[in-house]
């Protein structure tokens, strides 16, 4: 057996990052931005109006009120999108809509309520031949370049593209952005015995879980899963598959097929074709597992043969997977990942592996206050998060694997833990 680290520091010297792609905004949310973004337009993109009402010269109506009005002569309409702009003389205003370009000769902006026209849609679409200010003017005109100019920086490289960087790029010019792609990973399902989920299963049959499972979980982790469907246990359909397929995908993920079985078709195909190595790694869930590079002469991708048992597969690509996606997607360089661990504190006691690490599906408790005594009345401290075993440690578990919050992380040279005890765990999605 070798250690997780071993196993991981094979796949990690392995995988590269993709190479950078301009992609569509919307395709570009949750990747790296591989180049500064600098501004091709100004934001805002022209001067115009704040507020609904109409445009004026600020000195005509400096002393309007509401015992004073003044009235102004409206010489035109200048809606959001206008394109032709009436001037505004002494004496004249231009009825004017919030983001409507100010009109020459006007250098302010009286807001609708502050004249004797009705706010809003009910005052109908007819311009009125004049209007009567109650209020000066002021200078509610947002100013092109105000926020930045063409040729400003408006994203540096390196940052995670959310919605509101695809907002900014989008307002400065940019209808695609330079990123490491999401790697797009193919899934493979194997077995004889697997039926699609909500049909009645045959004798000796099961729901595949795992391809619903990882389709959803690699979507989770911000890579594009692309699914590859099942095959069974003969080598021919998967030989097939592996030779026409790996133009779409940057990395694949098959289940089952890699212990010691005599159908283990993925192992039985792989280990002839080459290129991948299976071994056996001190983790427990997890422990038979193929890795390595596939290649159809043109493209050569990497490739992960998790066991079959559903909760194996979740803790493969929790441990193995996730910092080998982020390699991919630019996000890390590949150096050893540090596991983000939480302290937390046994609620009960279970049995760990011997020889192998434990990866356990647990649920968190929240202590209640002053509750600092575990079931046993030891002493635990009261702010640590209390862990408990959703089920057993079984791979095939993968009903309650459902209501697990974390999975609690126990070396190899435990072999029990009691009630109180400190442990560590991974959040999981
Ligand atoms: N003689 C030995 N037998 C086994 C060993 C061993 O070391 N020596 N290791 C055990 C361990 S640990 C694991 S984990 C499993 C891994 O087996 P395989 O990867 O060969 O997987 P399969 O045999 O194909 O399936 C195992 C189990 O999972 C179910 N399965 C498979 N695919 C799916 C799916 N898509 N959805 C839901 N469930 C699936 C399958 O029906 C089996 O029950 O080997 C042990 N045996
Ligand atoms: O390694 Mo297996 O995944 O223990 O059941």
């Amino acid at each position: 057996m070798i250690t997780v680290e071993e196993h991981l520091s094979r796949i990690l010297g392995t995988v590269r990052p993709l190479p950078v792609r301009e992609v569509p905004l919307l395709e570009s949310r949750g990747t790296l931005l591989a180049a500064d973004v600098t501004a091709t337009l100004a934001v805002p993109p022209f001067d115009n109006s704040a507020m609904d009402g109409f445009a004026v010269r600020c000195a005509d109506v400096e002393h309007a009120s509401a015992e004073r009005p003044v009235t102004l002569t409206v010489i035109g309409d200048i809606p959001a999108g206008a394109r032709e702009l009436p001037a505004v003389a002494a004496g004249e205003a231009a009825r004017i809509m919030t983001g409507a370009p100010m009109p020459p000769g006007a250098d302010g902006v009286v807001k609708v309520e502050d004249t004797d026209q009705a706010a809003g849609p009910a005052g109908g679409r007819e311009l009125p031949s004049a209007v009567r200010i109650v209020a000066p003017a002021r200078e509610r005109i947002r100013r092109r370049g105000e926020d930045l100019d063409p040729g400003d920086p408006v994203l540096r490289a390196g940052i995670f593209i959310g919605p509101r960087a695809i907002a900014a790029a989008a307002s400065t010019g940019h209808a695609v952005l330079p990123v490491r792609p999401r790697p797009r990973v193919g899934v493979l399902a194997t077995g004889d015995e697997l039926t699609d989920p909500g049909l009645t299963p045959g004798p000796g049959q099961i729901p595949d879980s795992n391809s619903v499972l990882l389709l959803s979980l690699l979507e989770v982790l911000g890579a594009t899963p692309v699914p590859m469907g099942r095959v069974g246990d003969e080598p021919a359909e998967l030989q097939s598959l592996l030779s026409t397929r790996l133009g779409e995908i940057d990395a694949l993920i098959t289940t089952g097929g890699v212990s010691a079985g005599t159908y283990d078709v993925v192992k039985e195909v792989l280990s002839e074709r080459g290129g991948v190595e299976f071994v056996a790694v001190a983790m427990q869930p997890g422990k038979p597992q193929g890795f390595g590079e596939l290649s159809d002469g043109e493209r050569t991708v990497p490739i992960f043969c998790l066991p079959g048992n559903p909760v194996s597969v979740f803790v493969s690509v929790m441990v193995l997977v996730t910092p080998a996606l982020e390699v991919l997607s630019g996000w890390t360089d590949g150096g050893p990942p540090e596991p983000f661990l939480v302290d937390a504190v046994a609620a009960e006691g279970w049995r760990c592996p011997p020889g192998r690490r434990q990866y356990l599906p647990v649920t968190l408790e929240i202590p209640e206050a002053g509750d600092a005594a575990d079931e046993v009345g030891r002493d635990v401290g009261e702010e640590l998060l209390r862990v408990r075993p959703v089920s057993g440690s079984g791979s095939h578990l993968v009903a309650s694997l459902a209501r697990a919050e974390a999975l609690a992380v126990i070396e190899s040279d435990v072999e029990q833990i009691e009630p109180g005890d400190a442990v560590r765990v991974m959040m999981v999605p």
